[in-house]
C-alpha cells in the first residue's frame, strides 16, 4: 500500500476534493482492470473518454479519481484530484509508484521514423556481450536481462515502462534501451522518466493520420530531446534534414553522426554486399554482418553510444564486428535454387526505398528483383500510393497484397496503392490479397539468382483482420513455399 500524496509528487495538479492521505493499492487507466482501494486515471483517448467510466471504476473499487474534469456529483469516500493532463499526470505517479526505476540504470531512448528497433536491439545485445546486465524495451519484445516478456507497443503506456524499469532494477540491470515512438512522446507514456541519452536516427513520412502535419509529427519527436536534462547526451543523425532540428533547445551535450557530413562521429562506406558492411569508422575500419547503407547509419549510432557511455573503442570495434542482425531487419536466406529471399520490416516509403536501393546496389542487371509488399489497415493512407510507387519504380516486379488490413477491406487498401504506380511501371506489377499466396506466386515466379523481397511485417507472427490475429510469418512462409518448389 502507498499513501496518495506520495505519489502525487511532481502532478500538475488543479484541485482536489478529498483527502490525499489516503493508502492506495494500485494505479490503474483501464476502469476494466479497478480492484479494491486502486487509483482510477481517467484518460481522453483517441476513440474514448475515459471520464465515462469513472462510476464503473467507483463501483469496482476504485477510492481515488484521477480526471481532467470532475464529474458533476462527488461521491462521499472518494478523492477526486483534477489534474491539467492525465496522461502526463499517469505518467509522473508511474514513476512514484515504482520509485523511480529510471534513476537507478542508465536508460537510452532512440526516436526517429526508421531504425529504432534495430538501434536499441543492437546495443542490447553490444552491452550483454560487454558483460553488463542489460534491459530492452522494443517493439520485438522487451528483455529483463535474459528474461524475454511479449512486447504489445513500440513504447508501452507508462505504467508498463515503469513496472519492466522496476524489475530491472530488481535484476541488478545497468542499462536499458528503449524505443520512443512519436504516440509515446505525444502521450506522455515517457514523461518523468530520467534518460542518461537519447538518440535520433532519422524522419520521414509516417503517423500523419494521427499527427495533424509532418511539422507536428516533427515536433513531437524534437520535444523528446528538449525534455532531457543537461547531464543527459543526445546523439542526433546531421545528415538527416531535421537532424539539427533536434538539438536546437535541448540542454542536454550535444553530439552529432554522419556519413555525408561534418560530424562528433563519421563513417564511409567501404564496401557492402550481401556478406555485410566494411566500414572506415574515424580513422578504424570496421566490419559488419549488417546489410545496407542505413545498417551504416545504425553501427556509426550504436559505435558512438557505447562510446559515450564509456566503453573501450577497441572493445567496441570487436564487440561490433560480432553482432547479429535483427529479427524480421534485412533476415535473408539462400535456397536450394540460389533465389535469395529477404524479409524486412520496411513499412514506410523511405524504408522501403532504402532496402530496395540497397538490394539494387548489389544486384547484377540479370537478376529480377520481385518485391512482395502490402499496407497496414487503419493507418496512415497517405502511404500507400508512395509505398506502391517506389515498390513499383525500384523492383522488375512487385506483388501488392495485404499487411494487417484490421478494420479496412483489404481490396480498398491495395486499390490505394495501385493509385501511385506510374503507367510505365503498371506491367510490372499484380495484386494478390492473400498474403500466402502473393508471398507463392513471387516463388513461383523467381529464378536461380533472383531475389525476393517481403516487405512489411518483418518479426511479426500474425495477420490483423477484423481485430483476429491468425498466426501468420513471412520468413517461415517464404521457406517452405521456396522447398516445396525445389527442382
Ligand atoms: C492510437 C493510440 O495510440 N491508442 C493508444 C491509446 O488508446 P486510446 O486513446 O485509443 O484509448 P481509448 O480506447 O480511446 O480509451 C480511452 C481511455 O478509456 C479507458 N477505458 C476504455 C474502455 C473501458 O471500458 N474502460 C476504460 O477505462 C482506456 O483504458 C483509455 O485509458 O492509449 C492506450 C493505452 O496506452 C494504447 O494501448 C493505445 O494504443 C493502441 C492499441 C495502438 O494501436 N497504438 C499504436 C498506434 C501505437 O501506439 N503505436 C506506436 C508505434 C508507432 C510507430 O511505429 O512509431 C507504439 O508506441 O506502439
Ligand atoms: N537507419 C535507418 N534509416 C532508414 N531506414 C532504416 C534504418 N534502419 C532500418 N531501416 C529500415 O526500416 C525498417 C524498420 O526498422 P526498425 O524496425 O529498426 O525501425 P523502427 O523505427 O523500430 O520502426 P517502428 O516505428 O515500427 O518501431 C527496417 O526493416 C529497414 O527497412
Ligand atoms: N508501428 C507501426 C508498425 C507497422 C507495421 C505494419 N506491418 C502495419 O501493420 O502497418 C504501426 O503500428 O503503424
Ligand atoms: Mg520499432
Amino acid at each position: 500500500m502507498k499513501v496518495l500524496k506520495d505519489i502525487l509528487y511532481k502532478v500538475n495538479i488543479n484541485a482536489v476534493a478529498g483527502s490525499t492521505n489516503t493508502l492506495i493499492n494500485k494505479i490503474e487507466f483501464d476502469s476494466r482492470k479497478v480492484a479494491i482501494n486502486d487509483v482510477f486515471v481517467a484518460i481522453s483517448g483517441v476513440t474514448m473518454d475515459g471520464h465515462q467510466f469513472i462510476e464503473s471504476a467507483i463501483s469496482s473499487g476504485a477510492i481515488v479519481i484521477i480526471c481532467e474534469t470532475l464529474p458533476q456529483i462527488l461521491k462521499d469516500g472518494i478523492t477526486y484530484v483534477e489534474v491539467s493532463s492525465a496522461n502526463m499526470a499517469l505518467a509522473y505517479m508511474a514513476s512514484n509508484y515504482y520509485e523511480h526505476p529510471s534513476k537507478n540504470l542508465k536508460l537510452v531512448g532512440v526516436t526517429g521514423t526508421n531504425g529504432k528497433t534495430t538501434v536499441t536491439s543492437l546495443l542490447y545485445q553490444l552491452f550483454k556481450k560487454a558483460g553488463f546486465k542489460v534491459g530492452l524495451l522494443s517493439t520485438v519484445k522487451i528483455m529483463v536481462d535474459d528474461s524475454e516478456y511479449k512486447a504489445t507497443h513500440t513504447t508501452p503506456d507508462s505504467l508498463t515502462i515503469n513496472r519492466y524499469l522496476q524489475k530491472m532494477n530488481d535484476k541488478g540491470v545497468e542499462f536499458c534501451f528503449m524505443e520512443v515512438s512519436s504516440h509515446g512522446i505525444h502521450q506522455s507514456r515517457t514523461d518523468g522518466l530520467s534518460f542518461a541519452g537519447g538518440i535520433f536516427t532519422n524522419l520521414s513520412h509516417d503517423h500523419l493520420d494521427y499527427h495533424s502535419s509532418f511539422a507536428e509529427y516533427r515536433d513531437v519527436k524534437k520535444s523528446f530531446f528538449d525534455g532531457l536534462t543537461k547531464d543527459a547526451f543526445v546523439l542526433s543523425n546531421i545528415d538527416d534534414k531535421n537532424g539539427l532540428v533536434m538539438l536546437q533547445n535541448t540542454v542536454a551535450k550535444k553530439f552529432t553522426y554522419a556519413l555525408k557530413n561534418y560530424a562528433d562521429y563519421r563513417a564511409q562506406i567501404l564496401e557492402n554486399d550481401f556478406g555485410g558492411l566494411l566500414l572506415k569508422l574515424n580513422d578504424q575500419e570496421l566490419w559488419t554482418k549488417l546489410v545496407g547503407n542505413f545498417n551504416a547509419y545504425n553501427i556509426l549510432a550504436i559505435y558512438a553510444t557505447a562510446a559515450l557511455l564509456g566503453l573501450k573503442n577497441e572493445e567496441i570495434l570487436r564487440l561490433i564486428s560480432e553482432l547479429e542482425s535483427v529479427s524480421g531487419r534485412f533476415q535473408y536466406f539462400i535456397s536450394e535454387d540460389r533465389i535469395t529471399a529477404i524479409v524486412d520490416y520496411a513499412h514506410t516509403p523511405d524504408a522501403l526505398k532504402n532496402v530496395l536501393e540497397t538490394i539494387n546496389s548489389i544486384r547484377t542487371k540479370n537478376e529480377e528483383l520481385i518485391t512482395v509488399v502490402g499496407c497496414g489497415g487503419d493507418r496512415d493512407k497517405a502511404k500507400r500510393p508512395k509505398m506502391a510507387h517506389i515498390a513499383s519504380a525500384l523492383s522488375t516486379k512487385v506483388i501488392f497484397t495485404s499487411d494487417n488490413p484490421r478494420s479496412e477491406d483489404p481490396d480498398d487498401i491495395i486499390k490505394d496503392m495501385e493509385v501511385g504506380v506510374e503507367p510505365l511501371n503498371f506491367k510490372k506489377t499484380l495484386s494478390i490479397t492473400d498474403r500466402k499466396q502473393a508471398i507463392k506466386t513471387a516463388c513461383q515466379m523467381a529464378q536461380a539468382k533472383d531475389i525476393i523481397l517481403i516487405a512489411g511485417k518483418g518479426h511479426e507472427t500474425y495477420q490483423e483482420i477484423n481485430g483476429e490475429r491468425l498466426d501468420f510469418d513471412d520468413y517461415k512462409t517464404v521457406l517452405e513455399c521456396l522447398k516445396q518448389l525445389q527442382k
